[in-house]
């Protein structure tokens, strides 16, 4: 379980991104994290994994406090929040399964990291979840040689490589075409079911959150403004969020010729 409280972040002496945050995440919950560029949607995510500093307030995983963790023991607890990320972060010169494998590289010591010997589990482990998402006969090709969606699909196998507790994701399917990001956000889904993991997804897209997430969170100016139910995100919770600020994606597949008050504004063409 995920517990965030009073989660302040401010960046030097400007005002606060973050303004006392709580959200608590459970099970194999699937969350989108939505709201206007600048809202702080990444600097969350990014203090959970403590690539940020928060300036207050806690945030524990599974019972552990990570705000104040340093040194060994942070890098244990960073082992267990995979991240996913936009542009993929894989290393494009090195294979598809050397690059699942550095999602170990917490776990082993440093002469197994550098000569790349990694324990027969691992391997083993890194064959099952690549044929879950169906890159396993990439394994030996080099990264830079696949598409997006299979890109994204190996940092989401390096994520679970190491065998997280809560699973980040920061706009994954921002650069995958609209097909290709409803297939990353279904593997989302069904991994968190099948590994029970809670995972949260910072997206644009606001159809795609309603769509494939069952929980959404809405920030602006750093506060939050709305969690509920994708059926609870009505009209007037979208207002809340972007209004007066931009206008969220469309759907993907836009209708030839929504009606004007849609297509106005930007809306997804089913927000009531
Ligand atoms: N390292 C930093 N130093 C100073 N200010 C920062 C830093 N990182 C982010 N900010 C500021 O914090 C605010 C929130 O940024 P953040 O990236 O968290 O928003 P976001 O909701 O993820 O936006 P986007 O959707 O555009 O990625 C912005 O005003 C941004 O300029």
């Amino acid at each position: 379980m995920l517990e965030i409280s009073k989660l302040v972040k401010r960046y030097g002496r400007d005002e606060p991104v973050l303004k006392e945050l709580d959200l608590t995440v459970e099970g194999s919950s699937v969350v989108s994290i939505v709201g206007a560029s600048g809202a702080g949607k990444s600097t969350m995510l990014r203090c959970i994994n403590r690539l940020v500093e928060p300036t207050s307030g806690s945030i524990r995983l599974n019972g552990t406090e990570l705000v104040a963790l340093k040194g060994a023991a942070l890098r244990r607890a960073r082992r267990k929040i995979g991240m996913v990320f936009q542009g993929f972060n894989l290393i494009d010169r090195l294979t598809v399964m050397e690059n699942v494998l550095a999602g170990r590289l917490g776990y082993v010591n440093l002469y197994q990291a550098i000569s790349r010997r990694y324990p027969r589990e691992d391997i083993e482990r890194a064959f099952t979840l690549m044929e879950r998402v169906g890159i396993a006969h990439y394994a030996n090709k080099r990264a830079d040689a696949l598409s997006g969606g299979e890109r994204q699909r190996v940092g989401v196998v390096r994520a679970l490589m190491q065998e997280p507790e809560v699973l980040l994701a920061d706009e994954p399917t921002a650069s995958l075409d609209p097909r290709t990001s409803e297939q990353i956000m279904i593997l989302l889904q069904s991994l968190a079911s099948e590994l029970s993991l809670p995972v949260l997804i910072n997206i644009h897209n606001v159809a795609q959150a309603r769509t494939y997430t069952e929980r959404i969170v809405g920030l602006r100016h750093g506060k939050m403004i709305f969690d509920g139910a994708p059926d609870d995100f009505t009209r007037d919770a979208l207002d809340a969020i972007y209004g007066g600020i931009e206008s969220p994606e469309e759907e993907p597949v836009a209708p030839a010729n929504p009606p004007p008050a849609q297509r106005d504004r930007g809306l997804p063409h089913d927000a009531t």
